[in-house]
């Protein structure tokens, strides 16, 4: 039972650390960081419901997942061939479009919660 726990353990640590590499090496991932600390302050600022808390949510671990996921295909592909090799840049190619499917889906989410709230919030600064 004890190996079981500390297994478990084991996998925890070795999952943070692998988020902790991917935020120390990937300027890309610093901009993700960045990015969330924008949200999470607008998402207070603007006082959205618990709904729109829950996009938001889960629109920045899709965003987090993809590229960790970008920065391991990354990552293996340099293993396995470091030299030029058409398969290896497509490899590249499509990780990287993943990272732009779901940053793009999340744009617009944002867009769709936060424009109305930055609509009024103008709106009220304007008539008063
Ligand atoms: N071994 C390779 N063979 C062929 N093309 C490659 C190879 N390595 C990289 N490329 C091409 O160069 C592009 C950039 O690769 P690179 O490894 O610099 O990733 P990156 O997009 O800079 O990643 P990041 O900025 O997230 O670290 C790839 O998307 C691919 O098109």
């Amino acid at each position: 039972m004890q190996t079981y726990f500390k297994k478990r353990y084991n996998s925890f640590k070795f999952a943070f650390r692998g988020l902790n590499s991917a935020v120390r090496s990937e300027p890309h991932m610093r901009l993700h960081v960045l990015s969330t600390l924008g949200v999470v302050g607008a998402g207070f600022f603007f006082d959205v419901t618990k709904t729109e808390w829950c996009l938001l949510i889960g629109c920045i671990g899709l965003v987090f997942t993809a590229e960790v996921f970008n920065t391991a295909i990354e990552t293996v592909v340099n293993l396995v061939s470091p030299a030029y090799n058409p398969l290896a840049g497509k490899a590249k190619d499509l990780a990287a479009g993943a990272v732009l499917a779901a940053s793009i889906a999340v744009a617009i989410v944002g867009l769709i919660i936060f424009v109305p709230y930055v609509i009024s919030f103008l709106n009220l600064a304007k008539h008063t």
